[in-house]
């Protein structure tokens, strides 16, 4: 897969990268020069506290820092999100405890079991990248379960339509039983997630110049999932291959609306900037790193960017990260937003469900895609 690259031209400094997309591979010109540091103008920090407020003018300028950082790097920092150190602690905790089983124990929850991609992918099982190594990764995923969703008051009372498209897998929590408090913590997280992302898309929506509400009725029923992330150490001989660049997970952008991603303190999480430069993405204690996914910029027309990203962990340590994708209901058409048109700008895309989205790059990632759903 990898030849085709190399007939591309190529300035001095620089290597052209390939993706997968839903349209298929596309290319990027980047920087061969090492990754530095973002800056705070670079990614910046959002304090989201101010979305909880009643003026609708606080709320509208958080939606502007927003907007600033969606339409230029496609990356923020949220502080001040409201979910208690806690949740995030005791999910870790359950992350750490499950990845730290012999791997007999994570066969029984192997998402080579299942039908819609939930559960268990053990080392070497995927490649985020083609162009890139495997990745030096293990992940837990699981799905939107309205079961387990407080909004939900009767699941029996869901629309056949929108029932249609859940692909939650209650194997998951059958087959992790061993473990008394991961159902508990991971889905408390989960939860804690899900509530912050609905409070956040109406942030999205006043950032787009739609009514506050105008993604509520499409967000009852999200594909909302959670990964757990378990990265070990890349082997030194790995790292000084130089055929293929050793990664953590492989240069991807995310496919959804959204994602908040929650990572430990030992850093790695990369982001490719407009540029071409890799920007390392730190950690900062108390804080998620929010990304606009694929949908979102298809939707606003390209406005918003989703961002190409990848994680390398070159530390002594074990590491930790926990996304969390929003999506729409899979069942969920929707076009070009009507704010992100005029007469110079026409709709440059077809509406198109969240189902079929997710199916097309599915299909072009051959079922190797990042956790990025
Ligand atoms: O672990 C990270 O820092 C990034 C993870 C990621 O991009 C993903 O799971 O889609
Ligand atoms: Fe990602």
């Amino acid at each position: 897969m990898a030849t085709g690259v190399l007939h591309l031209p190529k300035a001095e400094g620089h290597t052209i990268l390939q993706l997968t997309s839903a349209y298929g591979p596309v290319y990027r010109t980047i920087k061969t020069a090492p990754p530095r540091d973002a800056t705070t103008e670079e990614i910046p920090f959002v304090d989201i506290s101010r979305i909880f407020d009643e003026n609708l003018e606080v709320r509208k300028a958080v939606a502007e820092e927003i907007r600033v950082a969606a339409t230029t790097i496609g990356f923020f920092y949220i502080k001040n999100h409201g979910i208690p150190d806690k949740v995030i602690t005791a999910a870790q905790a359950a992350a750490q405890n499950f990845f730290h089983q012999p791997e007999e124990i994570k066969q029984r929850v192997n998402q080579a079991n299942s039908k819609w991609f939930n559960g268990w992918n053990g080392p070497d099982s995927h490649r985020a990248n083609p162009v890139e190594s495997l990745d030096y990764r293990e992940s837990f995923g699981f799905r939107y379960d309205p079961r387990y969703d407080p909004s939900v008051e009767d699941v029996d009372a869901i629309p056949q339509e929108i029932k249609d498209g859940f692909r939650a897998e209650e194997y998951c929590w059958t087959q992790t039983a061993n473990l008394p408090h991961f159902k508990a913590d991971v889905l408390e997280y989960w939860r804690s997630c899900l509530a912050l992302a609905r409070r956040l898309i109406r942030i999205f929506a006043l950032a787009l110049d739609l009514p506050e509400d105008y993604f509520d009725r499409m967000t009852s029923h999200p594909d909302a999932a959670v990964a757990l992330n378990y990265y070990p150490t890349i082997p030194e001989s790995a790292a000084k291959e130089t055929d293929v660049e050793a990664v953590s997970i492989g240069s991807h952008t995310d496919l959804q609306f959204f994602t908040m991603l929650w990572q430990d303190q030992n850093g790695g999480l990369q982001v490719l900037n407009r540029d071409g430069q890799w920007l390392n993405a730190k950690p900062i204690h108390g804080t998620f790193v929010v990304n606009i996914g694929d949908y979102l910029m298809r939707i606003t027309n390209d406005r918003f960017v989703s961002t190409v990203h990848r994680a390398k962990n070159f530390t002594k340590n074990e590491r930790y990260s926990m996304p969390f994708f929003l999506g729409f209901n899979f069942n969920e058409i929707c076009g070009v937003l009507p704010s992100c048109v005029d007469d110079e700008y026409p709709a440059k895309y077809e509406p198109i469900s969240c189902s079929e989205w997710v199916h097309l790059r599915f299909k072009a990632t051959n079922l190797e895609g990042g956790s990025g759903y």
